[in-house]
C-alpha cells in the first residue's frame, strides 16, 4: 500500500515536472526544427552521415534550427551568416564543448585541448600552442623533418612505379612520421637498432583511426543518460580499450623522456643532425615552470601529446588523398596544376615550402577541396555558456552548437555549381582558409579555431603540389573516373569510405628520383 503512494507521489512529480518543463519551453522562442519524439528526440533523423542528414534538416527548416538529441537540445547554424555568430560576434559564449564519453574516456577526463571545457586550463592550453609548440620559430626549426619524411614518401612513390597502390598507406605514413618525429622526437612507430617497435606503424594508425571514429560517432548514452549504463552501441567498451593502449604507448614516451632529461642526454635525431627539442620536451618544461596558472600535469601532458599526434596525422592525410582523387576524375585539372608547376618550378627540382606561395593554382586545388570535403563537417560540436538570443531566437546555456560547414561549402547561393570540383573558381579572390572567410571554414574560426592549421597547412600543400609534380596519375585496369566512389565515411574526420588505388608514373627526369 505504501509503495503504491509513494509511486504515485512520484508520479505526480514527474508529470509536474514535465509541464513546467513544456510551459517554460513554451514561453521561450526555440529556433525552428523537426519536432522531436518522446526519449529519443530528432535522433532517428540522424543517418550515417549526420553533416547530410542535418543539411536536408535546415533546407527545410532554416539556417538556424533547433532539435533534440535525446533530452539535449542541439541548434545547428547552417550558413555565413550563423557561423559568423556563432564563431565570431557570439564565440565567447559558445566556447565550450560539451561533454560526452569520448572527452571522459578518451583524452584523460578532458584533459587534452580539443575537449577540456572552457576555462583558465583551456586558455593556457591555447596559449601554449600559440607561444610555444606552433610558434613560426618552432615550426621552421621542423621543416628538415617535413622535407625528409616527403623525400622518403616519393621515393616510395617511385619505387611503387606501374603498379597499383593504396595512396593513403603512403600518406598517413608521411604524416604520422612528420608529426611522430616533431611530436615525440623519433619515429616511436619504426624498429630501430633491431630493437622491437613500442607499436606497430599500422597498429598505431588503426588505433588514431579508431580515436577520430570515436569522437565523431552519435553515442546514445550522451544525450539519453538514463540508458548510458547500458553502451547500446558498444561505443564506451571501445573507447576504454582503446585509451588503455593509447595511456601504455604515451607512459613510455613520457617515461623515455624523463629518463633522457634526468641524465641531461643531448642525442642526435634519426639522421644524426643535433636533435631539436621536440615538442613532448616543449610540454615537459613548461610541467615544471612553477608559474604557470593551473599544474600541467602528468595526463595533461599526455592528453596534448595525444591530441597533436591525433590531429596532425588523420586529417591531413585525408585531404591530400581527396584532392588527388578529385583529380583523377577530372584530368583537365591535371593538366593545369602542371602547367603550372613547369612554369614556376621546371621540371629540375622538387617543390619546397617557400615555393608554395607562388602556385596559385595548386592552392585553390587544396582551397576547393576543403570546401567539399572539410575534414570536420560540423567542426567541433561547442555549447552555449549563458542563455542568449540569436537572430531573435532563444537559445538555453548547455545547448549543444554545431555548425555545418560542409553545407556552408555547397550552398548555391555562395557557389556556382556547388557540387562541381573547380578549383579556379578561387582564382583572382581574396578568400583565405584562416577563419576569416565565414564561406570557406575548414580550420573552424574564433578562438576554438585549429591551433595546427599552419602546420597542417605546410603539410597538404607541399605534399600535393609534390605528388602532382613529380607523377602522372592513372586509375588501375579499365577503371574509368565515372567508376571512382566518392563516398565518405563519418567520424571526427570524413575521409574516403572507399580508399584510392590508383597508380602513377615519374613525371620528372630520372635523376631527380635517385637524389631522394
Ligand atoms: C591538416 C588539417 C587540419 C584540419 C582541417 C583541422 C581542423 C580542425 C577543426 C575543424 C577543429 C575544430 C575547430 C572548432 O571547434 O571550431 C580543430 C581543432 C583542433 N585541431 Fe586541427 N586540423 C588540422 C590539423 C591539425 C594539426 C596538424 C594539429 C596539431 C598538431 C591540430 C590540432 C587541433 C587541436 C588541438 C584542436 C582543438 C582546439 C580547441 O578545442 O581549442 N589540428 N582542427
Amino acid at each position: 500500500m505504501e509503495t503504491q503512494v509513494w509511486s504515485s507521489y512520484a508520479l505526480a512529480i514527474f508529470a509536474l515536472l514535465l509541464l513546467s518543463k513544456f510551459l517554460l519551453q513554451k514561453k521561450l522562442k526555440l529556433p525552428p526544427g523537426p519536432k522531436p519524439w518522446p526519449i529519443i528526440g530528432n535522433l532517428n533523423l540522424m543517418g550515417t552521415l549526420p553533416h547530410r542528414s542535418l543539411h536536408q534538416l535546415s533546407n527545410k527548416h532554416g539556417p538556424l534550427m533547433q532539435l533534440w538529441f535525446g533530452s539535449m537540445p542541439v541548434v545547428v547554424g547552417s550558413s555565413v551568416d550563423m557561423a559568423r555568430i556563432f564563431l565570431k560576434t557570439m564565440d565567447l559564449n559558445f566556447v565550450g564543448r560539451p561533454k560526452t564519453a569520448a572527452g571522459k574516456y578518451t583524452t584523460f577526463n578532458y584533459s587534452d585541448i580539443t575537449w577540456s571545457p572552457y576555462g583558465p586550463y583551456w586558455r593556457q592550453a591555447r596559449r601554449m600552442c600559440l607561444m610555444e609548440l606552433f610558434s613560426s620559430k618552432r615550426l621552421d626549426s621542423y621543416e628538415y623533418i617535413r622535407t625528409e619524411e616527403l623525400n622518403s614518401l616519393l621515393k616510395g612513390l617511385y619505387n611503387s612505379c606501374g603498379k597499383e597502390i593504396l595512396l593513403k598507406d603512403y600518406l598517413s605514413t608521411l604524416s604520422l612520421n612528420v608529426i611522430g618525429r616533431m611530436v615525440l622526437g623519433k619515429n616511436y612507430m619504426q624498429e630501430s637498432n633491431g630493437n622491437d617497435t613500442v607499436v606497430a606503424p599500422e597498429e598505431f594508425k588503426k588505433m588514431l583511426e579508431e580515436l577520430f571514429l570515436l569522437n565523431g560517432v552519435l553515442n546514445i548514452g550522451d544525450y539519453i543518460k538514463w540508458v548510458d549504463f547500458l553502451d547500446l552501441q558498444g561505443y564506451v567498451k571501445r573507447m576504454k580499450v582503446l585509451s588503455k593502449k593509447l595511456n601504455k604507448f604515451l607512459e613510455t614516451v613520457l617515461d623515455e623522456h624523463e629518463d633522457m632529461r634526468r641524465r641531461a642526454v643531448i642525442e642526435n635525431d634519426e639522421s644524426g643532425k643535433k636533435k631539436v627539442k621536440d615538442m613532448v620536451d616543449v610540454l615537459l618544461d613548461l610541467a615544471e615552470d612553477p608559474n604557470l596558472e593551473v599544474k600541467l600535469e602528468r595526463h595533461g601532458v599526455k592528453a596534448f601529446t595525444q591530441d597533436l599526434l591525433a590531429g596532425g596525422t588523420e586529417s591531413s592525410a585525408s585531404i591530400a588523398e581527396w584532392a588527388i582523387s578529385e583529380i583523377l576524375k577530372k584530368p583537365e585539372i591535371f593538366k593545369k596544376a602542371t602547367e603550372e608547376l613547369d612554369r614556376v618550378i621546371g621540371k629540375n627540382r622538387w617543390i619546397e615550402e617557400k615555393d608554395v606561395s607562388n602556385l596559385p593554382y595548386i592552392r585553390a586545388i587544396i582551397k576547393e577541396t576543403m570546401r567539399l570535403h572539410p575534414v570536420a563537417p560540423m567542426l567541433v560540436p561547442r555549447t552555449a555558456r549563458e542563455d542568449c538570443k540569436v537572430d531573435g531566437y532563444d537559445i538555453k546555456k548547455g545547448t549543444m552548437v554545431l555548425v555545418n560547414v560542409w553545407a556552408i561549402g555547397r550552398d548555391p547561393d555562395l557557389w556556382d555549381e556547388p557540387n562541381e570540383f573547380n578549383p579556379d573558381r578561387f582564382i583572382g579572390k581574396d578568400i583565405d582558409l584562416k577563419g576569416h572567410d565565414f564561406e570557406l571554414l575548414p580550420f573552424g574560426s574564433g578562438r576554438r579555431m585549429c591551433p595546427g592549421y599552419a602546420l597542417g597547412l605546410k603539410e597538404i600543400e607541399t605534399s600535393v603540389s609534390n605528388l602532382l609534380h613529380g607523377f602522372n596519375w592513372r586509375l588501375p585496369g579499365n577503371m574509368t573516373p565515372e567508376d571512382l566512389e566518392m563516398e565518405e565515411s563519418f567520424g571526427l574526420s570524413t575521409p574516403k569510405k572507399i580508399p584510392l588505388t590508383t597508380v602513377v608514373e615519374p613525371r620528372l627526369p630520372l635523376e631527380l628520383y635517385s637524389v631522394l
